[in-house]
């Protein structure tokens, strides 16, 4: 195969012919004919003689396949590399020679390559002849047939060149068993094999070039563990030249490169650990077979560092993913009322930390956007923010949805596992919302991550290293579930480290305006209108104010949405005509605060959003100015909805 290497596509396929002169003479009486499809070399040389010169012509590839007769061609065949066409004897060939033979004398002998042929006695009897017939498997052999012969008054002896060349050198007279039929039929295989050897070759050349730019070090062997190659990688791995391993005992150049299991037991080994100089590296062992059968082995070892880096780089990408969903820094958390300045002032004092941080506030008072605003403050900027709400999954999912999943793990996980959310907020932020939801098993696991910083996959033992911050938040007064044994009193005490409190809206009615105003200047952006958000803001301030936002901002935010399309709609918030105002904005017209409005009538209230969204829980939500989570939570409790 090495000497097709160096032939550029398209080039002739390039023959060498070996063999005594007698056959080379008939030889070249056919080149011409092949002038257009290959360019063939001959070469008047048998056995040592042609060996030297294919081997030289193989060093130098400049020969994609050889063509020889008889013993020849199976003593060449036995110490090349490139494929070796023979040229054979057919029935039809010894006929023509017999005919021949005949005009010389009715004593004919024959010696032919390694069996005699009983057909021939069928034919002597037809040609009234005597034939006596001999085998040869070696040159040696060869000539001490013909001298057999020549002692029992055989004149004439049909045979291959070698026992041409053996017959003149006594004296008798020899004719060559070959035809020109069957010099064609062997330079015809010779050209398919030829052609084959190409085909391989590129494919080899292709395979070794993979082989000579892949990071990873490969090396392969043969079944009894030998090194039949290895890439540069591999060389530079083991401290050793290019080619210096080839032909090696793979136990004694590295023991921990030794395959010998892989071949005895026929099973790939993957994701092995290796410690080669010193070093760790991730090595598969896989079996190499041909048709079924073991032929072989090899070993791809990766260093342990490139896999970190690429893992890095690959947690890098999920983190420039989700950079994008981080929106609010502490610039962007609007209000002046001192709460919400005091709130803004410790969230600051926390950013400059990597401590555990528990936000606390009913729903829609901003701990997501505290969140957010923390982690952009913190030193783990523009790493990944991922956040994952507690109570939105059930226990198992939400199990999976943190812990990652191995290949496996369970039936309909998904093919290659599944990277949790711990690993994806690597180097980041984990904002846990909800996290008074968290089932008390997944409490424990937590627990250990934030104890061990290292966290393993579901269906895995092995654990990953995990470097994050945690940001949780509950509505729920955790010290009560605690007492309630709801909540693991060790866990709340470690999430507490830093604890911040948010003021829910009724405790800062001052704040109400600068945030409508934020809220109403948004959605007049995204509408493309030019009123000035106070045009919309002024003349509802009074509502706006005495109201008790139970839904906190976001509800005030919802509302804002709405009020703004209705002035825009309108022309101005005078013009809204009042039942347009009191069926679109509801919240205007209820006074007192939350608590007061008795379960029954509640009820009513959520019952007739959902009725007026056709049912959609998000659309309700948003009517609400719930997340989905809380109107879900306040839909079991008011016995809505099943
Ligand atoms: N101080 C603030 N300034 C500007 N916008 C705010 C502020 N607080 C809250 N918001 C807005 O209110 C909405 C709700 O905030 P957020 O999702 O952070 O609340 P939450 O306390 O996490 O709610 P829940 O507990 O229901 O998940 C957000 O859309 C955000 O735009």
């Amino acid at each position: 195969m090495a000497a097709a290497l160096r032939a550029r596509p398209g080039e002739r396929l390039r023959l060498c012919f070996l063999s005594y002169r007698h056959l080379t003479h008939l030889a070249r009486t056919v080149l011409d004919e092949y002038a257009q499809r290959a360019e063939i070399e001959v070469v008047d040389r048998a056995f040592e003689g042609a060996l030297a010169v294919a081997q030289e012509r193989e060093r130098m590839g400049t020969v994609d396949a050889f063509v020889s007769a008889g013993a020849n061609a199976s003593y060449l065949r036995g110490s090349l590399k490139s494929p070796v066409a023979t040229i054979n004897v057919g029935g039809y060939d010894i006929l023509l020679a017999l005919l021949r033979a005949r005009e010389h004398s009715d004593r004919v002998g024959i010696v032919t390559h390694r069996r005699t042929i009983p057909e021939i006695d069928a034919i002597k009897e037809l040609l009234r002849i005597e034939v006596t017939q001999g085998a040869y498997q070696t040159a040696e052999e060869a000539s001490a047939r013909v001298k057999e012969m020549a002692a029992q008054g055989f004149p004439v002896i049909i045979g291959s060149s070698v026992v041409m060349e053996a017959a003149e050198k006594l004296g008798i007279h020899g004719i060559l068993a070959y035809s020109l039929a069957g010099v064609r039929q062997g330079l015809e295989d010779a050209l398919e094999l030829a052609r084959i050897a190409r085909l391989e070759s590129a494919r080899y050349e292709q395979l070794n070039g993979v082989l000579q730019h892949v990071q990873e070090a490969v090396l392969a062997v043969d079944l009894d563990d030998r090194i039949t190659a290895a890439n540069p990688a591999m060389e530079t791995l083991l401290g050793l030249s290019a080619g210096a391993a080839i032909g090696r005992f793979a136990v004694e150049v590295e023991p921990e490169l030794s395959l010998a299991g892989v071949l005895a037991g026929g099973e790939a080994e993957k994701g092995i650990v290796l410690r080669i100089r010193r070093r760790d590296f991730i090595a598969n062992r896989i079996p190499i077979r041909e048709h079924g059968q073991i032929s072989g082995a090899m070993i791809t070892v990766y260093d342990a560092r490139t896999i970190s880096e690429a893992d890095k780089s690959l947690r890098s990408q999920a983190r420039r993913r989700s950079v994008l969903s981080t929106r609010y820094a502490l610039s962007d958390i609007r209000g002046t009322s001192p709460a919400i300045e005091r709130a803004r002032g410790t969230a600051a004092r926390f950013a400059a930390t990597d401590l555990t941080v528990l936000l606390s506030g009913e729903s829609g008072t901003g701990k997501e956007v505290f969140a957010q605003a923390i982690h952009n403050l913190s030193a783990r900027a523009g790493r990944a923010f991922v956040a994952v709400n507690c109570s939105a999954f059930p226990e198992s999912l939400l199990e999976s949805e943190l812990f990652g999943y191995e290949d496996g793990a369970f039936t309909g996980s998904r093919k290659g596992g599944k990277v949790g959310l711990f690993e994806a907020a690597h180097t980041g932020t984990l904002f846990l919302d909800e996290i008074g939801d968290m089932p008390l098993t997944l409490q424990t696991r937590l627990l250990r991550v934030l104890q061990e910083r290292e966290i393993v996959r579901l269906g895995s033992v092995a654990p990953i290293p995990v470097d994050l911050r945690i940001i949780a938040a509950t509505h729920q007064p955790l010290e009560e579930l605690v007492r309630q044994r709801a909540f693991r009193a060790d866990l709340y005490y470690r999430l507490n480290t830093l604890n911040l409190r948010l003021p829910a809206l009724r405790e800062r009615p001052e704040d109400v305006t600068v945030l409508a105003e934020g809220f109403v200047t948004a959605c007049l952006l995204r509408m493309g209108s030019r009123l000035p958000a106070p045009a919309v803001v002024a003349p509802l301030e009074r509502w706006l104010t005495a109201y008790d936002w139970p839904g906190n901002v976001r509800e005030l935010e919802n509302l804002c949405e709405r009020l703004t399309m209705l002035v825009v709609h309108f022309g101005s918030a005078d013009a809204i005509p009042p039942d347009i105002l009191r069926h679109d904005c509801p919240e205007l017209f209820r006074h007192g605060p939350a608590p007061d409005v008795a379960p029954e009538d509640e009820r009513a209230y959520v019952a007739g959003v959902l009725a007026a969204c056709d049912g959609s829980r998000q659309a309700a939500a948003r009517r609400l100015g719930m997340s989905r989570a809380t109107l879900w939570r306040r839909m079991k409790q008011l016995g809505i909805g099943g």
